[in-house]
């Protein structure tokens, strides 16, 4: 029986190319030659193959290897895991060795003798398979880890990993703190995930966006004409989240009326939906999120401290991007992946003294900011590296080590940025908002922070 492999042969012999398919082709299923190695590409797009056998030299006269160096670098930019044997003759093995630094699987000798090759060739074959196996399980390993989402090894993002591990298998209410972009989101869907609900529904809901009149309907859902647009029955995000979890955010933007009706729903555990008399009772738990300082709030009387106490069993404190730097780089090579995959580009690399620069920058968007900056960052890119920190943040931004060494503190340097990127903003507070990674919100509050309003 022949073994199921698919095998290419990239020589400018055509008596090796023969010769080689002929005896081939009663071991294995399939055998494809060529002459041209500039004709390669093509065939990686018909099929995948499991080894591939490349001449060093093409060229009459030529015998340094380098055509082979070439080529094979081809190959493994189209298949960073494809099998490669050299075919060389006596005298070139140390290119061969050179050659399998650079990533080639093996080599063999010309004139072989026909039991040489199938031996080398199958070896191959196996190596090929380990080599998917190792591929495949590390993605399955990727998968299934809780935190592959949640990128960072600071000590402070460690804390939060355990954390998250420690609590997640409980029903706990967890309250998230942290500023814009920090991750908030992320570490709900975590807990989420961790959880003995993770295979129920995870409903958000963003408290910041919901208007006063809607927050009744969206929540607690209605019935068909309990006011003029409820055309139909309408199922409430507590409803939605029945047996799984519900994650409420921006959980500080509620108002004290809103504040009282949620309370209400949370301390009972049953809905009424609008326009009905018949109670539904619910059962999630509950994550909620805020950018906010609650205890500040309760003692300014603008939230609730029996709210405050029911949502609030554990809670999970995000630091600003500014306060772990060292995660910066992880970060950055996470996101470089990610846009330069979804705009097609090669791998881009960012100089050292960038990545320097980005670690003086205060990110008052936090990660957020940081996912923005790389995303403009690898579209504006036409080199392979950065070496411009201007791609990342704005001509403002850039010059951050000189605003590092005037501002005192890190506020001042947040609140010289501000101004800057204002100004190029020409005022504008949705662009600028935009520009720093901050919703509208969260800009106006440092806004009257810095007396900038
Ligand atoms: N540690 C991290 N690793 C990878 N991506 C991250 C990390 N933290 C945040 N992000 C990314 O940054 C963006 C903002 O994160 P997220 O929405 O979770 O923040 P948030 O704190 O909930 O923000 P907001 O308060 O503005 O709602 C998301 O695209 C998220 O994927």
């Amino acid at each position: 029986m022949k073994t199921q492999a698919n095998i290419l042969i990239v020589d400018d012999d055509r008596d090796v190319l023969e010769t080689a398919r002929m005896f081939l082709k009663q071991e294995f299923s399939s055998v494809d030659i060529e002459e041209n190695p500039e004709k390669i590409p093509g065939y990686f797009e018909i099929k995948d193959y499991d080894v591939i056998l490349l001449d060093m030299n093409f060229k009459k006269g030529v015998n340094d290897g380098e055509e082979g160096f070439h080529y094979l670098s081809k190959i493994l930019e189209l298949d960073p895991e494809a099998i490669v044997i050299l075919i060389t003759a006596y005298g070139e093995v140390d290119l061969a060795v050179k050659a399998m630094k650079m990533g080639a699987a093996d080599f063999i000798l010309k004139p072989w003798k026909n039991q040489k090759l199938l031996g080398t060739i199958l070896s191959a074959i196996q190596h090929r398979k380990s080599k998917k196996e190792i591929t495949r399980l590390k993605a399955v390993q990727q998968q299934n880890d809780p935190f592959k989402n949640l990128i960072g090894t600071s000590a402070a993002i460690e804390k939060v990993k355990d954390l998250i591990s420690k609590v997640a298998i409980t029903d706990a209410n967890v309250l998230i703190l942290g500023e814009n972009g920090t991750g908030k989101e992320l570490v709900a869907r975590a807990l989420h995930d961790l959880s003995k609900r993770s295979n129920e529904s995870f409903i958000n809901v963003d408290l910041g966006a919901i208007t006063e009149s809607l927050f009744e309907s969206e929540l607690f859902g209605h019935v068909k004409g309990a006011f003029t647009d409820a055309k139909a029955d309408k199922m409430g995000r507590f409803e939605m989240a029945q047996n799984g979890t519900l994650f409420l955010d921006e959980l500080g933007n509620l108002s004290l009326p809103l504040q009282a009706k949620l309370l209400t729903a949370l301390q009972t555990q049953r809905i009424n939906k609008v326009g009905s008399a018949k109670e539904i009772s619910v059962d999630f738990r509950l994550l909620s999120a805020t950018n906010m300082n609650l205890n500040q709030m309760v003692n300014e009387g603008t939230f609730r401290q029996d709210l405050l106490y029911r949502i609030n069993t554990v809670a999970i404190e995000l630091p600003p991007l500014r306060e772990r730097k060292e995660d910066i780089p992880i970060l950055l090579d996470h996101f470089i992946q990610i846009f330069c995959k979804k705009y097609q580009k090669p791998l881009i690399s960012v100089d050292e003294q960038v990545i320097e620069k980005l670690k003086v920058y205060p990110w008052p968007g936090n990660v957020r900011e940081l996912q923005h900056a790389t995303e403009r960052a690898i579209i504006l890119s036409e080199e392979k590296t950065i070496y411009n920190a201007d791609q990342f943040i704005s001509s403002s931004a850039a010059s951050s080590s000189h605003t590092a060494e005037d501002a005192v503190t890190l506020d001042e340097m947040e609140k010289v940025f501000i101004k800057k990127t204002l100004d190029e903003n020409a005022g504008n507070v949705t662009n600028t908002a935009k520009q720093l990674g901050l919703t509208r919100t969260a800009l106006y509050r440092r806004l009257n922070k810095y007396g900038l309003g």
